[in-house]
């Protein structure tokens, strides 16, 4: 029986953890805390989920690998600034493993690694996210790991920038930049997380959409990190790309 915490246990997606770790046979709750709660009711758990915010979830990190707590994480906000921080904190206690996932929706994943997958093969590439209006970051962390991957697989094709002529542009009408690439932000009511990477050359576009209609899309994924983040082969992992094969 592998004993979970969770993070942000009334949150959306925090409170869908919670019933889908009470919902398994191989997963006990030991605690899910809000913000008004101490951390310490999940000692003794083995893995702690956190989908909070990213305002805190540097915080938690510190207390779970200072306790020596398997951290799942799925809250945004994860640049290459902060991921050096959590592996400093990685290097500097022995015990905890940390997987960070910036989607946990399996076709999210099948979306990022399609979308590496097709860049160096096109001049234009762009990103619109669409998410529900209670979101508090833009771009989102799937956007902005997209756009890592993109850039880096453009890079390595020896790609050139992609092609724009805008000389005057009302600010924020193209969108913003992360590594070379623009993402484009909006926030919708009725939605909840949809994702459009757009890919064009010489008379010919592509498309790759990924949508999830609803929080349960994320819990197969979360509960794989859940059963998986003990024996990952390294303490930080990002993604569920090696989790699946891929
Ligand atoms: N990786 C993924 O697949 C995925 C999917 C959905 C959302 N997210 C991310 O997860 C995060 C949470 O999203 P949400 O929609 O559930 O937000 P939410 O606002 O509904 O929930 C966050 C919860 O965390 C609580 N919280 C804040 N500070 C806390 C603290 N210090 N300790 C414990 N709880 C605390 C809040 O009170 C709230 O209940 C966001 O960063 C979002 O982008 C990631
Ligand atoms: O609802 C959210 O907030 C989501 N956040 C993640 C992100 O920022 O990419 C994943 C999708 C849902």
């Amino acid at each position: 029986m592998i004993k979970v915490g969770v993070f942000g246990a009334l949150g959306r997606m925090g409170s869908e953890v919670v019933r889908a770790v009470e919902a398994e046979a191989d997963t006990e709750l030991v605690a899910g805390i809000d913000s008004a709660d101490e951390r310490e009711k999940v000692l003794g758990a083995d893995v702690v989920v956190d989908f909070t915010h990213p305002d805190v979830v540097m915080d938690n990190l510190r207390w779970l690998v200072d306790h020596g707590i398997h951290a799942v994480v799925g809250t945004s906000g994860f640049d290459e600034a902060r991921l050096a921080e959590v592996r400093a904190l990685l290097d500097a206690r022995p015990g905890a493993n940390v997987l960070i996932a910036p989607n946990f929706g399996i076709a999210a994943v099948l979306m990022m690694n399609f979308a590496a997958k097709a860049a160096p093969h096109f001049e234009s590439a762009e990103i619109i996210e669409l998410h529900h209006p209670n979101k508090a970051d833009a771009p989102s962390g799937t956007a902005y790991r997209t756009a890592e991957l993109i850039g880096a697989a453009r890079a390595e094709a020896g790609l050139d920038a992609a092609p724009d002529a805008t000389t005057s542009e009302l600010p924020g009408a193209r969108g913003t930049q992360v590594e070379g690439v623009r993402v484009h932000a909006l926030r919708i009511t009725g939605m909840i997380a949809h994702q459009e990477v757009v890919f064009g050359t010489h008379g010919e576009t592509l498309t790759i959409r990924h949508d999830s209609m609803n929080r349960e899309s994320f819990m197969p994924g979360v509960l794989l990190g859940i059963r998986r983040v003990a024996a990952l082969p390294d303490r930080l992992t990002l993604g569920l790309e090696s989790l699946l094969g891929l």
